[in-house]
């Protein structure tokens, strides 16, 4: 079963809610969460931008497309995507923004933190995704300063990993399922996330499966207000295990569908190597590599 969460009593530290946290984290890997101060309206404007977006005619979605560029900014087509090596590329559409930096980070020139690319049009896109960018990170701090706690640490423990974070916002365009979709084709293959906590919104529509750990795939809804929060391979490296990085896909069905998750990384060089290891994951190097495996354009041949 996925547990729903209570952002405001996990903020007041309740056992009770820490608990379900604890077993959330650790055994399934996946949770909601409600009470975030993000409602309902504030979500459903910002699935309006990314819909509005998605619906203009392909050549003005062509301007800001990520293929032509050395990175994952702007718009990823149909098939741009390939998350399962053994399924076939993914037939959603994505549009992909990152954090941006202050001028003159010395981190400017990596390719995690390249510059975004905006849209034309729809108006006011940019300004209502970076807002949600920002208010959407804030959450995810709280739930992983939660997780701190549930995990017997310091509540700011993973705080300063996060300064600057590593984090991409991505809509997520899942047409109806094509007529020519066969056992192969999938919205989006199975996958674990690559980082630490994905931030989830959705439209409501029904899609998304995770792989339970009996094997089963148990779907999970949110409406608008609802956040669906799930944990890269990151941070099961991070904690030992003690965070499941759990498989999860659409297989996409009669609906279109929106999605937008956060997907909130520690910066560059944070180690995430297990405690007590010798090894040293540089989670930008880890990041780097996993676009370069999923994202066709970056595949090196
Ligand atoms: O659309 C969804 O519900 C899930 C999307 C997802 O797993 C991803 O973008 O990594
Ligand atoms: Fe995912």
């Amino acid at each position: 079963m996925i547990n729903n969460l209570d952002l405001r009593k996990l903020d007041q530290r309740d056992p009770d809610e820490l608990q379900k946290l604890l077993h959330a984290v650790a055994e399934v890997g996946f949770l909601t969460v409600s009470n975030t101060g993000l409602d309902g309206d504030r979500v459903r404007q910002v699935l309006t931008a990314y819909s509005d977006f998605f619906h203009l005619p392909e050549v003005e979605k062509q301007k800001v497309d990520m293929s032509v560029t050395g990175s994952n900014r702007g718009w990823g087509a149909p098939q741009s995507e390939q998350v399962d090596p053994d399924a076939n590329p993914d037939f959603k559409e994505v549009f992909d923004c990152g954090f941006e930096l202050p001028a003159g980070s010395p981190y400017c020139d990596l390719s995690v933190y390249a510059p975004n690319l905006w849209p034309q049009s729809p108006p006011g896109f940019k300004e209502t995704i970076q807002t949600y960018f920002k208010d959407a990170s804030a959450v995810a701090m709280r739930v992983l300063r939660a997780i701190a706690v549930a995990l017997g640490r310091e509540a700011d423990s993973f705080d300063n990993a996060f300064e600057p974070p590593m984090a991409l916002l991505r809509g997520n365009y899942y047409p109806k399922r094509p007529i020519w979709a066969g056992a192969r084709d999938f919205g989006i293959g199975a996958h674990t996330d690559y980082g630490c906590l994905t931030l989830l919104a959705t439209d409501g529509t029904a899609g998304l499966e995770v792989r339970m750990p009996d094997g089963r795939w148990e779907a999970v809804e949110a409406e608008p207000g609802v956040f669906v929060v799930n944990f890269g391979e990151m941070l099961e490296f991070w904690t030992g295990g003690q965070v499941k990085a759990t498989l999860h896909r659409v297989v996409g069905g009669t609906e279109e569908r929106l999605s937008v998750p956060l997907f909130f990384n520690p910066s560059y060089d944070t180690n995430v190597a297990p405690p007590g290891s010798d090894e040293r994951i540089l989670a930008g190097e880890h990041l780097t590599r996993r676009f370069k495996e999923t994202y066709l354009h970056l595949q090196v041949s």
